[in-house]
């Protein structure tokens, strides 16, 4: 048989458990390793895996010598907000001065000042922006990210950022899963009438399924945002409609959005910095994975991380995301998040690997498809400039890929000088 791609002299080949489920807990710290290894790619899937001196006989159009580097999965991003127009670098200032974050967007700043935006922009005018984020999420490794509207707040610019996701699906050939967050906030005009918006936004929920414009609806259910009540209503109509569901839980206040998830068996919470111990064993006894999103902890400049290390302790099952976005967090790098769990969540270089390969695909129901790699799964991954595993996290602030490929066809390449392994 000749493949079409074979890589050998992989140093570290990094083959995070394949499961059906998330990894939860204890799992979580199971990273197997394969060292001295090779993969072979015929037709954009992982066709073989082997030892490296195996590889010797192999036939293939094109060999790529790893020298002795890591390679891993194609990371997965599961929260991101990356389609919107303009920028809010305004608030800094506002930061600076000690104005919290719900106080920003309650004077009419903040998510609703980017709606303002995204509803002038154009789709093209989107389609550009966006194109540059997410490639430059690429080139640090990402091979599937999540997606989420919820900058228009009203149908027509709902949709138009939905299609804008469906045109970089077209455009792109990572994996591109698309969430409809409708009810990210309250619009001015519907201040007291909050009832009337949230209909509105159920309203639109068949049509986003009949038209395959989103896999997810999601909520952001906080103080002077949903409230609890609101948000299981959304979710539950979400789901009868057919759509897997998702929510920004307990990101500010313990209002019990965690347990909200658990118990609608949601795909994800995320946030959850302020989850409740009822929340935590909640989550534990369910397979909703905890999204957690370190970056954005950081960015609000606050203290208080998520409790990761309480969480997978008691069997939590966790991803870490960028929550790429204009206010809360803007970085598109998962590298940053993955040294930030290192730093301020406490978890292992193995927990922060599982929690951006194979949970944070079962966080957006891509578990079968990518996370892993595996004979017969798409050929997604990243040569890495590292000389081990544990390096990533401990090296922080910089991009250490040396390329990405995606179904076996090489999507980017760093062109710095390579780290001497
Ligand atoms: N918290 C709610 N939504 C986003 C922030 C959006 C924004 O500030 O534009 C988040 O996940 O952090
Ligand atoms: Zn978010």
């Amino acid at each position: 048989m000749s493949y079409d791609l074979l890589l050998y002299n992989i140093g570290q080949l990094i083959l995070p458990k394949s499961s059906e489920k998330p990894l939860k807990g204890k799992q979580m710290q199971e990273l197997p390793i394969r060292k001295n290894a090779a993969i072979a790619v015929k037709d954009g899937k992982i066709a073989w895996i082997g030892n490296s001196e195996e590889s010797d006989g192999v036939q293939a159009k094109k060999k790529v010598d790893v020298k002795n580097r890591v390679v891993s999965p194609g990371l997965v991003d599961p929260h991101t907000h990356l389609v919107f127009g303009g920028s809010r670098e305004n608030e800094l200032a506002l930061k600076q001065a000690g104005v919290p974050y719900l106080e920003i967007l309650a004077s009419g700043g903040g998510i609703l000042s980017t709606v303002e935006s995204t509803r002038k922009a154009t789709q093209e005018d989107l389609i550009e922006k966006a194109s540059f984020h997410l490639e430059r999420m690429i080139s640090y490794g990402v091979t599937t990210i999540e997606a989420k509207s919820g900058y228009g707040l009203e149908r027509d610019t709902e949709l138009k950022q939905l299609r804008v996701t469906q045109r970089l699906r077209e455009k792109y050939p990572i994996g591109i899963i698309s969430t409809f967050l409708g009810p990210h906030a309250i619009p001015s005009s519907y201040r007291g009438k909050e009832d009337i918006f949230l209909t509105e936004m159920v309203d639109m929920l068949e049509e986003i399924k009949a038209e395959g414009l989103a896999e997810f609806a999601d909520i952001f259910c906080e103080t002077g945002v949903f409230t609890i009540e609101q948000s299981r209503d959304f979710l539950q109509k979400a789901k009868e409609k057919g759509l897997g569901i998702k929510i920004h839980a307990d990101e500010i206040d313990s209002l019990g959005g965690t347990e909200l998830a658990a118990s609608l068996e949601a795909a994800s919470a995320d946030h959850l910095v302020a989850a409740s111990d009822n929340g935590i064993k909640a989550l534990s006894s369910s397979d909703t994975v905890a999204v957690l999103l370190p970056g954005t902890t950081f960015y609000l400049g606050k203290d208080t991380y998520a409790q990761a290390r309480k969480m997978i302790d008691e069997g939590v099952a966790v991803a870490l995301a960028t929550d790429f976005n204009p206010g809360s967090c803007v970085t598109e790098n998962l590298q940053l998040i993955m040294a930030l769990a290192g730093l301020k969540l406490q978890m292992t270089a193995e927990e922060i690997w599982n929690a951006v390969t194979v949970n944070a695909a079962h966080a957006i129901g891509q578990g079968r498809v990518a996370g892993t790699v595996e004979v017969g799964k798409q050929a997604d991954f990243v040569i890495w400039n590292l000389p081990n595993y544990q390096y990533l996290p401990y090296h922080f602030g910089v991009n250490h890929v040396s390329s990405v490929y995606c179904r076996g066809n090489k999507l980017w390449e760093s062109h710095g000088v390579e780290n001497p392994v």
